[in-house]
């Protein structure tokens, strides 16, 4: 089943006499529980089709549709509803809240929404993100991977329908690096989390099932499930 759909976007920009086809008539689908890696150089779109999926922004044609919702068609107020309850963020440099445990750091987009969190749910993600004994912790008393493995936690305590990742291996070294791929691929199986991750890292992206490519706007090339059943820590020597 199709929990996302793109369906020839496009966005522009006009930088002076120049149009930058930042997005240019993009399509593809992304089935439920799978995890992606949407992989480009410096200026191929990442981003701009990041803030399109996540309903961060309008694109200037096309459609997205979650979960057999089209968003492009939604007001503001109603995409940041949707987006709290639909669409889960993970981000290079972590985004914690520092004057708050990691406990409530976790619950946070919960609450947020008026929902109760999932205690037992939550526990179970902590454990086998190996931060069931921090969280009384601070942020700035965890390690980078550690801050990482949080916002990863707080990003599914919502069961979001998609969790976005941009870069979120961007600020770490290669072993925990390693370590945070093989966390979010665990995700992505245990808990049928769909993952949709953003990275100018080649041997990352190679870490997901499947890595679509992209190149000044368009996609290149979709290898699918191209490395199923492959141990995602062996390959850490040549991220
Ligand atoms: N607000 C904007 N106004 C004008 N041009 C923009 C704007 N945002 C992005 N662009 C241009 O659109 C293109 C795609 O940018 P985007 O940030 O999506 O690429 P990216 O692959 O994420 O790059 P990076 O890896 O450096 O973050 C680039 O040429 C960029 O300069």
């Amino acid at each position: 089943m199709d929990i996302l759909q793109a369906v020839n976007l496009k966005k522009y920009y006009q930088s002076g006499d120049n149009t930058v086809k930042a997005v240019d008539d993009v399509s593809f689908s992304i089935e439920k529980g799978s995890f992606t890696a949407i992989v480009g150089t410096s200026g191929s779109g990442k981003t701009t089709l990041l803030n399109l999926m996540g309903g961060l922004d309008y694109a200037d044609s096309g459609e997205i549709i979650i979960d057999g919702h089209s968003i492009m068609k939604m007001s503001e107020e109603e995409l940041t509803v949707f987006r709290r309850r639909n669409i889960g963020f993970v981000f290079q440099n972590y985004n914690l809240i520092s004057i708050q445990n990691v406990y409530k750091n976790i619950v946070l987009p919960v609450r947020l929404d008026g929902r109760k969190p999932d205690q037992k749910y939550i526990e179970g993600i902590c454990k086998e993100l190996g931060i069931g004994d921090k969280m009384d912790r601070y942020p700035n008393q965890l390690s980078g991977g550690q801050q990482q493995r949080v916002s990863i936690a707080r990003a599914i305590a919502a069961k979001p329908a998609v969790l976005l990742a941009d870069e979120p291996t961007g600020n770490l070294d290669s072993k925990t690096s390693a370590e945070v791929m093989g966390l979010l691929k665990m995700t992505s199986k245990e808990f049928h989390q769909t993952i949709i991750m953003i990275t100018h890292n080649e041997a990352i992206a190679q870490l997901a099932d499947r890595v679509i490519h992209l190149e000044d706007g368009r996609i290149m090339g979709d290898d699918k499930e191209i490395h199923s059943g492959q141990s995602t820590f062996g390959r850490e020597a040549s991220l």
